[in-house]
């Protein structure tokens, strides 16, 4: 199931809000649709956010009226800004549109249908290019795992999470190609549940054995010896390695250090920003206290009551075995490593 389609000059975005009820898509003939959709969850998942945004600047593009290049710029500049305010957490997102502004700012080109081709252009190469990491991820990752392994994984970081094919649960599909037999636990990862509806849907889609349970019960499962690894992806990595992931992801992470449990990240290069140096730094988004007191429009904590909703943790780089890049997995120590197939300036 494709969460991004672009097709007849058209966007389409599929709306994981309605997962696994209903499939719907919304069209996208405004950019403001695509900042309101990223900002709802609508899409999710740290590179399926770039490479929407990447498309929304398109969108964006043609509703620009401009007559020459300097304007076009000025506006597409601001409409950028919009587009990036929308989530401060995944880095996907800033590195997908700065890419894009690159890549048009720096065209020598005037005619802006000739810019707006090559946007286009950018933003597919953008989409594709996260698939063909995924799947080189995969192919990495999956020498780590074992035939049987049962592997523990935190919110959804799947083929609706990207452009295609996922990054943690790419891992995990590219270890069944192999024919290992592997089975997926998935914590439901509250509070919106990503894990419960998006990565158990996929996983029952793709025929991979996966077993749902809610985020409390994953100490116990490591405890009862039936975890062999946990494997997650990220929305930000620091240039020390540090990961910010789904809330709940440190829980896990410190669970599995004292059971003596591998823990894997899975990300992209488009997820590590170098210019980080820790996690302290990365922006943690605060979201409406609402998805904590409601569920599907139900009251489940008194009115009024105080709610903290941060969307994401830090997982510090002590509790990370490795992280499953594209370019090959990489281990302790972060700094050096990271730094070695990053370069120290890719953003
Ligand atoms: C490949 S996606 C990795 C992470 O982005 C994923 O686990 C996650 O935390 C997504 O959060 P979300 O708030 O659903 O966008």
């Amino acid at each position: 199931m494709d969460a991004i389609i672009w097709e007849n000059n058209h966007l389409r975005l599929l709306d994981q809000t309605k997962l696994p009820g209903s499939i719907e898509y919304i069209d996208c003939d405004n950019y403001r649709i695509v900042a309101e959709a990223i900002k709802r969850l609508s899409v999710r998942g740290a590179p399926a956010i770039g490479a929407a945004a990447a498309y929304g600047l398109v969108v964006g593009a043609k509703q620009i009226e401009a007559t020459n290049r300097k304007t076009f710029l000025e506006k597409l500049e601001a409409i950028s800004g919009e587009l990036g305010a929308t989530r401060p957490t995944a880095v996907n997102l800033r590195w997908a549109l700065e890419r894009m502004m690159m890549r048009v700012s720096t065209a020598p080109e005037q005619d802006i249908n000739e810019l707006l081709g090559m946007m286009l252009e950018e933003a597919h190469s953008i989409y594709q290019e996260d698939v063909q990491s995924n799947r080189r991820m995969g192919e990495y990752g999956q020498e780590l795992l074992g035939v049987g392994a049962r592997i523990l994984t935190h919110c959804n970081a799947g083929a609706l999470a990207t452009a295609g094919y996922g990054t943690a649960l790419g891992v995990i599909r590219a270890a069944q190609e192999k024919g290992k037999q592997v089975s997926v636990f998935a914590d439901e990862t509250r509070p919106l549940l990503q894990g419960a509806r998006l990565t158990s849907w996929e996983m029952v889609q793709e025929g991979i054995p996966v077993t749902l349970i809610t985020d409390n019960m994953a100490g116990y499962l490591m405890a009862q010896k039936k975890i062999d690894c946990v494997i997650v992806g990220a929305d930000r990595i620091t240039a020390n390695g540090d990961v910010a992931n789904k809330i709940g992801t440190y829980g896990v992470a410190v669970l599995a250090k004292y059971h003596n449990i591998p823990f894997y990240v899975a990300a992209p290069l488009s997820t590590i920003d170098m210019c980080l140096s820790a996690g302290e730094e990365i922006p943690i988004e605060e979201r409406n206290p609402q998805e904590v007191t409601h569920h599907g429009g139900q009251p489940m904590a008194p009115e009024g009551v105080q709610v903290w909703n941060p969307a994401f943790d830090v997982t510090p780089n002590s509790l990370v075995t490795a992280i499953i890049t594209e370019m090959g997995v990489v281990y302790p120590a972060y700094v050096e490593n990271l730094a070695k197939i990053c370069g120290k300036n890719t953003k």
